[in-house]
């Protein structure tokens, strides 16, 4: 079998090529960085070294990269691959989505017949349907059929926390880990890679992939914002903190109580899935800097994100959810000078004022209760009321 991976990052190397090359896939490796794809090729293999009370490292072997902009050596990789995989960043989906109907079209006119699945792992909604439609804008009726039957696109769920590697490595491409992982693919949609090692395979995906996006990555993105306003580095010193531990499990609370109503989930199974969580943040030889953890705060504000997008839940099966507005609040009150994201929301801030901005980053409703309470908690946050700094104090 064989995998073309987008993105050599720390996901790509760390946890789906890791995979895929543990399953016994011929794999390649697409990036933009013309730097990586050299190391890999030269190099040809790397270390994946998971970080727990136990050091352990593995070895990805026989892999091949491929630059992006090479057309000829991209569209060869994917002419004969049983399985396209991606994690390049959300943001970058739509764009891929059409050098991608480029690769696939060309694949169909040289071998037609042979399927295979793509899957966008990415900390997103339903990423792959985003990806999905790009593939297929503007496309002719004649090639939507062919996607149609021959090309799977299931959506998915990735959780395994890869850092920028702080450990000394002996080489450039090596990458440090957790233990845990998980990684849920709709089993309904996939047209060939029903074994990849390690995957779970689930008819309703969503359930899994919202307690992800909502537990994991909105706590984590809450930890990073109260955390670097505490001027903490690292999410385990941050959340070694009482009062962000109590804002953390404030969220979860709240998030955890919406996905019940929303999908009749075990109270005491998500109970168990939250105290697994905070684990896993207090994990000190991961050394996750919290800026990495809350990079481009404008997709994590964003309204369908792992911030507003539980408080939507909530909202919708009348939970309580000031822990989630205090999350977003520490979103907009994050000045992080090297982030662009951040700072772009912070001219904001100051040229249009708080209500505004939250209410253009976050698209809720300008006058209502949601945005009055972000501002009001946002205002207490950076202490431009007379109300306490921190309000978990
Ligand atoms: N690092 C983590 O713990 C996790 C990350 N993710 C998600 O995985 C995705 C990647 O994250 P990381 O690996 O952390 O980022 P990263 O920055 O380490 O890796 C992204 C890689 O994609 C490459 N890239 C960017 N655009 C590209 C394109 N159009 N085609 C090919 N390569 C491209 C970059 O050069 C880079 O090597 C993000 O969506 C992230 O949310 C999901 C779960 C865990
Ligand atoms: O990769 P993103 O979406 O910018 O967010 C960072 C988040 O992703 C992770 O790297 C992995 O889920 C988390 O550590 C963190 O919550």
């Amino acid at each position: 079998m064989k995998a073309v991976h987008f993105g050599a990052g720390n996901i790509g190397r760390g946890f789906i090529g890791y995979l895929l090359s543990k399953s016994g896939y011929d794999l390649t490796f697409v990036d933009i960085s013309a730097e990586l794809v050299g190391n890999l090729n030269r190099l040809g293999t790397y270390k994946v070294v998971s970080l727990g009370g136990e050091k352990r490292e593995e070895t990805v072997g026989g892999i091949r990269a491929v630059v992006l902009q090479d057309d000829s050596g991209l569209k060869k990789a994917v002419e004969d691959a049983d399985l396209i995989t991606l994690s390049i960043g959300a943001n970058h989906l739509k764009d891929t989505g059409k050098v991608l109907r480029d690769a696939l079209q060309e694949r169909r006119s040289r071998n037609p017949e042979q399927p295979l699945d793509v899957i966008a792992c990415e900390n997103a909604l339903f990423a792959t349907d985003l990806l999905r439609e790009s593939v297929e804008e503007g496309a002719a009726e004649d090639f939507q059929n062919y996607l149609r039957k021959k090309v799977g696109f299931p959506n998915c769920a990735v959780d395994r926390i890869v850092p920028n590697a702080s450990v000394q490595k002996e080489s450039p491409i090596d990458v440090s880990v957790e233990d845990f992982y998980e990684w849920d693919v709709e089993s309904a949609k996939v047209k060939v890679n029903s074994q990849i090692r390690g995957v779970n395979y689930v008819e309703n995906l969503a359930p899994y992939l919202k307690r992800k996006i909502f537990l994991l990555n909105g706590a984590h993105a809450l930890i990073s914002y109260a955390g670097y306003r505490k001027q903490y580095r690292f999410v385990h010193e941050a959340i070694r903190d009482p009062e962000i531990l109590t804002a953390a499990r404030e969220f979860h609370s709240e998030a955890a109580r919406a996905l019940h109503l929303e999908y009749s989930m075990g109270e005491s199974d998500l109970k168990q899935y939250s105290e697994k969580l905070i684990a896993r943040f207090q994990n000190p030889y991961l050394k996750d800097e919290l800026t990495r953890v809350g990079r481009d705060p404008v997709r994590k504000l964003s309204n369908n994100d792992r911030l507003v997008s539980p408080l939507l839940m909530c909202e919708k099966h009348g939970v309580e959810c000031g822990g989630i507005l205090y999350a977003i609040a520490s979103g907009f009150a994050y000045d992080f000078a090297d982030d662009p994201k951040a700072v772009e929301i912070q001219k904001s801030i100051r040229e249009n004022g708080i209500e505004n901005t939250v209410q253009r980053f976050t698209g809720l409703e300008k006058s209502g209760k949601l945005v009055l309470g972000i501002a009001e908690r946002y205002r207490q946050i950076t202490g431009k009321d007379s109300c306490s700094r921190f309000p978990y104090q």
